[in-house]
């Protein structure tokens, strides 16, 4: 395993963040830590990063203790943080020569694992960090948390804030320090993401709702769900949260998600109910779940 985590919660002043945190990630795998803001992701890569200790519980990294071996995780995982941690005054170049410089090594020497992300900001190696664009100083932390070749790569949120090409791009490149062997904890508070894992983690309040390959966790869905429309959205949200049989109902996208508590639910009883609520154009189409809806549910 190349990291493991058993019973590990964490408290500020009595608000618990994290409550028995349980999990293990294997080595060469892309895990990704799925939950909105507040849900802990932040206590628990810190714990990971020895830089927090947890109240309860144990945790260990490429093969040691967050505790009793804290130097060795230091030089054996790279970290980046969600808030840009790199030194605004410090030109591109100097952030990334300082980084090799603290893990005793140097941009030569490990240049081909970050080749393909540097040659992207290279053309403003002498730009102060701080005066980056949003994606090139996610790139600049990117190369920085790997100068020192890490075993175990730790990114919290890595693309809060970055466009949506960006943003797929970054995945891309996830994908691939993943084929040279790196194991990735990733977190992301956007659902579309967590369908890019190999195995995903959901998180809230602290707590782990459920832990498995995106493809199960979709599949686990209890209930069928249904894309509702009709031409007023808001009167239609309105009149489905007020029909008794009802189990949930959320905006996505263009559509709204309903489900229906009975089993021998049918669609025309529930289009007759919406049009007598003066609503028209209704349409109610069975589809798939999504990450998005089992972690309502789960979190419901
Ligand atoms: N230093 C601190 N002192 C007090 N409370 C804290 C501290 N750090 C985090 N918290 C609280 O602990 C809970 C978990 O926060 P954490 O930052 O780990 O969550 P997160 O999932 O990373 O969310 P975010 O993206 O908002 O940072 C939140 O309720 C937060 O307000």
């Amino acid at each position: 395993m190349s990291i493991s985590l058993s019973h590990i919660s964490k408290s500020y002043k009595g608000l618990k963040a994290l409550e028995a945190i349980s999990f293990e990630v294997k080595a060469g795998e892309l895990f990704g830590l799925i939950g909105p803001d507040g849900a802990g992701k932040t206590t628990l890569f810190r714990i990971l990063t020895t830089l927090l200790l947890a109240d309860e519980g144990r945790a260990r990294v490429a093969g040691f203790d967050v505790v009793s071996d804290y130097k060795k995780i230091r030089n054996s995982v790279g970290y980046m943080p969600g808030k840009f941690s790199l030194y605004q005054d410090l030109t591109v170049e100097e952030n990334l020569t300082f980084f090799a410089t603290i893990f005793g090594t140097t941009i030569a020497e490990n240049y081909d694992l970050i080749k393909e992300i540097y040659v992207q900001i290279e053309p403003f190696k002498d730009r102060r960090a701080g005066k980056l664009s949003g994606g090139m100083k996610q790139k600049l932390a990117l190369c920085c948390a790997l100068i020192h070749k890490p075993e175990v790569l730790f990114l919290d949120e890595p693309t809060t804030g970055v466009d949506p090409v960006s943003r797929k791009e970054f995945w891309e490149m996830l994908k691939r320090l993943q084929q040279k062997g790196i194991t990735i904890l990733v977190s992301t508070p956007y659902m579309d993401e967590a369908a890019l894992c190999d195995r995903i983690a959901l998180i809230q309040g602290g707590k782990i709702l459920q832990i498995d390959t995106p493809r199960a966790i979709v599949r686990h869905y209890p209930k069928s769900i249904y894309n509702v429309k009709a031409n007023k959205t808001y009167q239609l949200i309105k009149a489905l949260k007020a029909y008794e049989n009802k189990h949930s109902v959320y905006p996505f996208g263009e559509f709204v998600h309903y489900t229906d508590k009975r089993d021998d639910f049918n669609p025309s009883e529930l289009k007759e109910y919406l049009e007598s609520k003066s609503l028209s154009d209704v349409v109610i189409e069975k589809t798939e779940a999504t990450i998005e809806d089992t972690f309502m549910e789960l979190a419901k």
